[in-house]
């Protein structure tokens, strides 16, 4: 068995789970991409390549790239979890019986290959041969009968790994619930993860990958706003306390909008000890530390500033800011276009848009590398670097 596992931010990434965007990006529409949580409709041949450069870079510095649709193909591979994930993907109540049992026969007759194919793009009823009934008929024809997963691209959202193991997360969107039953299936069927042990899971509370930042070994923080709520974060607190992954469990509020959907969006670890974080709220940014209360409870914190919370918990003088020195306005354009979701390859080695010119230039004053990729078009979801990545082994941190 492969080991696989991280107990933070920045040790050396050496594998990492990946989604190539494809046909499920063909199915946006501006009638749909709200929805769908894009801001845009991806030129879906240009978002490839950048997500090939993407994934270069990052086998050009020795990591070993996964992609979600191989690892998921190949678990379909077995009859059982064939039948897992084709009750799950029809488990809707927009179906009903008739359709639902047509659709059943259709996709278990599909070959592995093209059953990924369904469970990432969807279906739509104009889509679908035989099978005609009230439902069919009553429906739009451009509705989708199976919702495709746009989103997928994010694989930092849909399962987050801690120490050796994986928690399955909790997605609150209703566009990307579907994406946790395929994460589940992989990481309970693929042989590559045999007897991995898991987390969390899509019946819980909402917690979103985007949202947890390994900041130490011990040390995990949650962001709470739009995506993880609170009692999301309580549970994943009691569940990491309860199998001795984390002492401290820091709960971040955010801002329920849309530009800080995940705190990933408005900070990220580029060093043991240095983070890149988002100016305009950098001053207001507020920590509760979560300890176990050695009785199985929680002990809670009164809030401090995040950065001071942050320090406590990870046993360091300073968790140091990277001051971009930014005017408000570029500040909060960079964010937008996720400057501040940086992907670390290693200490002071980190992925990022080239378009956020002004926050590159200050990561590299600050003594960090930055490898800059393109992302026009993969930049339409609201999401960087990190988003696109979720990291599956990482070496520990050296220990000096
Ligand atoms: N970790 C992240 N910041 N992920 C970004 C996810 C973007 C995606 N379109 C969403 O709205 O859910």
């Amino acid at each position: 068995m492969t080991t696989h596992g991280a107990d933070s931010e920045v040790g050396r990434l050496q594998t990492v789970l990946l989604h190539r965007p494809g046909n499920e990006l063909k199915r946006l529409t501006p009638r749909n991409n709200d929805r769908l949580l894009f801001d845009g409709i991806p030129w879906v041949a240009r978002a490839q390549e950048e997500h090939d450069a993407f994934a270069q870079a990052l086998r050009d510095r020795g990591v070993e790239v996964l992609y979600l649709t191989e690892l998921l193909t190949e678990t379909l591979q077995d009859p059982d979890a064939r039948n897992r994930a084709i009750t799950t993907a029809l488990a809707g109540l927009h179906l009903g019986d008739t359709l639902r049992q047509h659709l059943a026969r259709f996709l278990h007759g599909a070959a592995p290959e093209e059953l990924t194919g369904y469970l990432t793009a969807g279906i739509r009823n104009d889509e679908v041969t035989g099978g005609q009934g009230l439902v069919t008929s009553l429906l739009a024809s451009d509705d989708f009968l199976i919702d495709p997963l746009p989103n997928l691209l994010f694989t930092r959202d849909s399962s987050v790994w801690v120490r050796d193991r994986v928690a399955v997360t909790s997605l609150a969107m209703p566009a990307r619930r579907r994406e946790t039953q395929l994460t589940e299936l992989i990481y309970t069927e693929h042989p590559r993860f045999a007897g991995t042990r898991t987390l969390h899971g899509w019946q819980h509370e909402h917690v979103e990958g985007g949202d947890v930042l390994l900041l130490a070994p011990g040390v995990i923080a949650v962001g709470v706003g739009e995506r993880s709520t609170p009692a999301g974060v309580e549970r994943f607190a009691r569940q990491a306390f309860h199998a001795d992954l984390a002492h401290t469990v820091l709960a971040v509020p955010i801002t329920q909008e849309r530009a800080t959907m995940h705190l990933d969006t408005v900070c990220t670890m580029v060093d043991a000890d240095k983070i890149v974080m988002y100016p305009n709220v950098a001053d207001s940014l507020r920590a509760y530390a979560v300890t176990p209360d050695g009785e199985g409870a929680l002990r809670v914190a009164d809030a401090e500033p995040f950065l001071v919370a942050a320090a406590k918990a990870m046993e360091i003088d300073t968790l140091h800011q990277i001051d971009t020195g930014l005017d408000p306005v570029t500040a909060e354009r960079e964010q937008w276009d996720d400057g501040n979701n940086t992907l670390a390859l290693a200490p002071r080695l980190a992925v990022a848009y080239e378009r956020n010119v002004e926050t590159n230039a200050r990561l590299e004053d600050a003594g960090i590398e930055v490898v800059r990729i393109a992302g026009s078009e993969l930049g339409s979801g609201r999401g960087g670097p990190r988003c696109m990545s979720c990291p599956v082994s990482r070496a520990p941190l050296p220990t000096d």
